[in-house]
C-alpha cells in the first residue's frame, strides 16, 4: 500500500445476511482497479489499512451493503412500444393472438428496422440508466428485433458500444431466432441464421468489432421447433457462444430436455416445463432464469420454483425488459418472485446475484462480496436487508449508492430523508 496514493474507498458496512462470518459491523475496501480489495469484520480491516490513504470512506452504519443485483435476462434495445397492445391484453388478447395477427414482436421489428442506431443508443442508455439506479450492476442484452443480418448488426453495435461507454456490466446476445421473419419459414429462418448471421458474427469476433457472448432462441409453437433450436444452438456453440434460450414458456416444448443435452448455460421461462426437464437441468446445471414479471403480465401459469429449488436447479432471475413486460427493476423482480413464485427472500437474493451471475459465465468475478471479485455493490438506506424486496416499488428512496467496479456510479441524495417515510 501506497499512503501517498489514495487508491481505495472503504465502506463501513452492516452485514447484508444472517450467514455473514464477520460479526455485525463490517468493511470492504475497493481497489482502483475495481476488484475488493478486502472484506471483513471492520477493526480487522482498519488494522490491515491503517496505512492507506483512501479516495473516499462511505459511512454505512445504519445501511446494508449488497452485491450489485445481476438481471440474467432483458431485450432493452428497441424503437416503438407497444402500450397500445397492453390494453388489448388486458381486454383479452393473448400474447400468441396479437404475435400471429402480425403484432407483438413483429411490431417492434419494423419500428426498430425503421430507426437509426443513434436513435436505439440513446433510448437503450437511458433505460440502462434506470436499471443501474434500481441496483442491477450487470445485465443481459438481447438483439432479436432485426431479424435481418442488417438490423441485428445494428443493435449488436449498440449493444458494443455501451459496453465500452457506459458503467454498468452487459453479457451480450445474440438473439436473431426470437421470430420467424414476414416472408420466411421456420427453416428459411434457421438456414439464413446458420449460414450467414453466424459466419458474420464470427468474422466480427475476430476483427474485435462486436464480441457477442451468448446466442439465444425463441424455442415456441409457431416461432421455432425444436428442432432448428437445436441447429441454430449448436451452430453458435460452435462459433464459441453459451447457450441461453427461451422456452417452455407458452407450450411444453422439451426445451428444458434440450438445453441439458447441448450444455446450455440458462434456458428461460420454463412456465410449461416437463418433470423430466427439471430432473434433466439440475443433473447438466443448466441454469432456470425465471421471469416473474412475464407470468405476471400474461397472467401465465407460474413457473415451479420450488419444485426446481428443490431437485436442486440453479434458479436465477430476469426482469425480462421489453415492450410486452416494461419493468427495469431487478427488486420488483424479487418481490414477485417471493409472492407468486414462493422463494424465500434469501433464495430470490442469490437467483438475482450468484446465480445471475452463472448464467453469464461470470459467477468467478460477480455476484457475491468477496475478496478478489469486480466491486459491484448496493448500499440501500436500511439496516435490514431485505426492505429492498418487502418495499415493492420501493427501491428508488431504499436505494443510496451503486457502485460499479469500484466506481459511484450512482448516489442517491434524496434517499435519507425519503426513506423515513
Ligand atoms: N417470449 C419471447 N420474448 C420476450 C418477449 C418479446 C416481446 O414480446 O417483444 C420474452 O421473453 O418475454
Ligand atoms: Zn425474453
Amino acid at each position: 500500500l501506497s499512503s501517498s496514493s489514495p487508491s481505495f474507498i472503504l465502506l463501513s458496512m452492516m452485514s447484508y445476511g444472517m450467514e455473514y462470518p464477520f460479526g455485525q459491523l463490517g468493511s470492504a475496501v475497493l481497489a482502483v482497479d475495481g476488484c475488493i480489495k478486502a472484506v471483513g469484520q471492520a477493526d480487522v480491516i482498519r488494522n490491515q489499512f491503517s496505512g492507506a490513504t483512501f479516495e473516499r470512506i462511505i459511512d454505512c452504519s445504519g445501511k446494508c451493503v449488497l452485491p450489485g443485483l445481476v438481471d440474467a435476462h432483458t431485450h432493452p434495445v428497441w424503437a416503438g412500444d407497444r402500450v397500445h397492445e397492453f390494453a388489448m391484453k388486458l381486454a383479452g388478447a393473448s400474447y400468441m393472438e396479437i404475435h400471429q395477427a402480425g403484432g407483438g414482436i413483429h411490431f417492434t421489428v419494423e419500428h426498430t428496422q425503421n430507426a437509426t442506431e443513434e436513435e436505439l443508443f440513446n433510448t437503450f442508455k437511458h433505460r440502462l440508466e434506470r436499471m443501474r439506479n434500481a441496483g442491477s450492476t450487470l445485465v443481459e442484452c438481447k438483439s432479436g428485433y432485426g431479424l435481418n443480418l442488417e438490423t441485428e448488426l445494428k443493435m449488436l453495435r449498440v449493444i458494443e458500444r455501451a459496453k465500452q461507454s457506459m458503467d454498468i456490466g452487459i453479457s451480450s446476445t445474440y438473439c436473431g431466432a426470437h421470430s420467424v421473419p414476414k416472408g420466411k419459414t421456420a427453416t428459411e429462418a434457421t438456414d439464413d441464421i446458420i449460414n450467414n448471421h453466424l459466419p458474420k458474427l464470427k468474422e466480427l469476433k475476430l476483427s474485435g468489432e462486436i464480441h457477442v457472448n451468448n446466442i439465444d432462441v425463441f424455442c415456441e409453437k409457431g416461432v421455432f421447433d425444436l428442432e432448428s433450436t437445436r441447429r441454430i444452438l449448436q451452430a453458435g456453440k460452435n462459433i464459441g457462444l453459451q447457450l441461453n434460450f427461451h422456452g417452455d414458456e407458452l407450450h411444453p416444448m422439451k426445451s428444458a430436455e434440450l438445453g441439458a443435452e447441448l450444455g446450455a448455460r440458462a434456458v428461460s421461462h420454463l412456465e410449461e416445463v416437463s418433470d423430466e426437464g427439471i430432473t434433466a437441468m439440475a443433473r447438466a446445471k443448466c441454469a432456470a432464469v425465471l421471469l416473474p414479471t412475464t407470468a405476471y403480465m400474461l397472467r401465465l401459469k407460474q413457473p415451479q420454483a420450488r419444485k426446481m429449488l428443490d431437485e436442486g436447479v440453479i434458479v436465477a432471475l430476469g426482469s425480462d425488459f421489453n415492450p410486452n413486460a416494461y419493468c427495469f427493476s431487478m427488486p420488483m423482480v424479487m418481490h414477485l418472485a417471493c409472492v407468486n413464485m414462493k422463494m424465500s427472500m434469501n433464495e430470490a437474493l442469490a437467483a438475482a446475484t450468484i446465480n445471475a451471475a452463472y448464467v453469464l459465465g461470470k459467477s468467478d468475478t460477480h455476484g457475491s462480496i468477496e475478496t478478489g471479485k469486480q466491486g459491484d455493490l448496493v448500499i440501500i438506506n436500511s439496516s435490514r436487508w431485505e426492505h429492498l424486496i418487502y418495499q415493492f416499488g420501493g427501491h428508488e428512496a431504499l436505494i443510496n449508492y451503486v457502485i460499479v467496479k469500484g466506481q459511484v456510479v450512482y448516489e442517491n441524495e434524496r434517499c435519507e430523508t425519503m426513506s423515513s417515510y
